[in-house]
């Protein structure tokens, strides 16, 4: 009997140790830091789903007002959340050479389309891939996908006319319209979300943003413990999903080689790669795997965010009137003309202001450092990360007064201000930024306007 209790009390008493052995981290270095609870560390209401990732790195952000930067805990793990925008601007950009990776990770063999996913790597692997992907989208190249995102605007106005009066689920047909978009220029296939919402492509899609109990789960062992994942050969998306969407971009490229059809769109720029050169540079799956980098990174961060914007705009459609306005006056929106509708481009930033769709953005400490705010030191070792809190950043009033209320003029024919980070911040920014996300959604929008 005394044996099993001896063994019990060491098990609690070593678990207890190995979770509290770094605890003392922040209060080591001198760093005003936020006393973590018992295994959760500070992140007990984001675990416990009582509060959104936004909401809880803005109780961490007001926890010191008058400090540069506070140390938290993510469960046992330390990380600094940076208040002060020098800080930002050191760890992201000055510095990034110690902070170049992200925290999450997909391991090839489980995760074939994550893994090619440039949020998804780190280090070398990582600055391949976003030098693929800035090459495939330079404003030439997007130039002349444009044409196949204006065929999807029609199809989405003659859905709009159909459904007369109607209401509509804005969040759906902003999936819609992005899933036509994307699946168009990218793989060259109509998928028709509009007439035909039950399509199996379309089908596909939606699974693979369904957010399931199990997906957060494997979610947060991604970020804490990413060797679980591996060992047990635990994936983020659904094995089928994965498989079609390799078979339907491997049966488009034996096609298209077979009866030498072209098409201006992202799958053609890596077949003629190919043709180039006397070995394939790009296998099918490769293929799949880039392509599909479109949908991952960019199918929910769209569609979420016009979905606002068009929530915003129905519930002050003085500001809608606006745009109409600047419509008639600007004339047709098309790629050359684009930016010059001020408007709906600060309706579109306020609406990023308010819902940001990446709430908090985070960095790793790759190798040790010293970063400095004025009189303060922060030490930092290799693992620890690096975090800026955006949603409580676009809400701070001494930066944005008033900050719950809409008021797109905060963003009409000014510069942002510097702590206004809906793309992220740094090398590792939005790779859809501006080429896409902007030019198309605007196009989307005139057509609601
Ligand atoms: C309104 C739409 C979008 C928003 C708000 C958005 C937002 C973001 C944010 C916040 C990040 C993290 C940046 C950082 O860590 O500093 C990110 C990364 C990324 N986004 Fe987007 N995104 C959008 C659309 C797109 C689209 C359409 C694509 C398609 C190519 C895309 C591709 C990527 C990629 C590849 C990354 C990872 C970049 C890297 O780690 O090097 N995004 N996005």
């Amino acid at each position: 009997m005394w044996d099993i209790i001896i063994t019990l009390l060491c098990i609690f008493i070593s678990i207890y140790l190995w979770v509290t052995w770094n605890y003392d981290y922040w209060k080591k270095r001198g760093i005003p830091y936020i006393e973590p609870t018992f295994f959760f560390g500070n992140i007990k209401d984001l675990i416990l789903m009582r509060k959104h990732l936004g909401e809880v790195y803005a109780d961490f952000y007001w926890k010191y007002p008058d400090e540069p930067a506070v140390g938290v805990f993510k469960m046992l793990w330390p990380q600094l959340v940076l208040r002060d925008i020098d800080l930002i601007k050191a760890a992201f950009i000055k510095e990034f050479s110690s902070f170049h990776d992200n925290e999450f990770q997909a391991d090839p063999g489980n995760d074939p389309l994550l893994a090619y996913s440039p949020f998804m790597t780190k280090g070398e692997r990582w600055k391949a891939l976003r030098t693929f992907h800035s090459h495939n989208q330079s404003s030439g190249k997007i130039k002349g996908m444009f044409p196949l995102m204006l065929e999807v605007c029609q199809d989405m106005s003659q859905f709009l006319k159909e459904k007369g009066g109607q209401p509509i689920e804005t969040k759906e047909m902003c999936g819609q319209y992005t899933t036509d978009v994307v699946s168009s220029c990218i793989f060259g296939l109509k998928s028709n979300s509009f007439q035909d919402p039950d399509n199996e492509f379309r089908k596909k899609v939606l699974k693979l943003f369904e957010r399931t109990w199990m997906f957060n789960i494997i979610f947060m062992l991604n970020s804490l413990f990413p060797i679980i994942n591996k060992i047990f050969r635990i994936s983020f998306l659904p094995k089928d999903v994965s498989k079609f969407f390799i078979k339907v971009v491997s049966d488009f490229c034996d096609y298209r080689i077979k009866n030498k059809v072209r098409r201006n769109d992202f799958l053609q720029q890596m077949l003629d790669e190919n043709e180039k050169s006397d070995v394939p540079v790009y296998s099918h799956q490769d293929m799949a795997s880039h392509s599909m980098t479109f949908f991952l990174d960019g199918y929910e961060t769209s569609s979420t965010m016009m979905a606002y914007v068009l929530y915003l705009l129905s519930i002050h459609p003085e500001h809608q009137e606006r745009i109409r306005d600047e419509i008639n006056e600007e004339g047709v929106i098309d790629y050359e003309n684009v930016h010059k509708f001020k408007y709906l481009e600060a309706v579109i930033n306020e609406t990023m202001r308010l819902y940001p769709v990446g709430l908090a953005i985070t960095r790793v400490c790759t190798k040790d450092i010293t970063l400095s705010a004025g009189d303060r030191k922060y030490p930092l070792t290799k693992g620890v990360i690096v975090a800026i809190p955006t949603f409580a950043l676009h809400k701070d009033p001494a930066i944005y007064p008033d900050p719950e209320v809409f008021d797109p003029n905060r963003f009409y024919e000014k510069q942002p201000p510097p702590q206004f980070f809906p793309f992220g911040m740094g090398p590792r920014t939005c790779l859809g930024k501006l080429i896409i996300s902007v030019k198309y959604s605007k196009y989307f929008y005139v057509q609601c306007c």
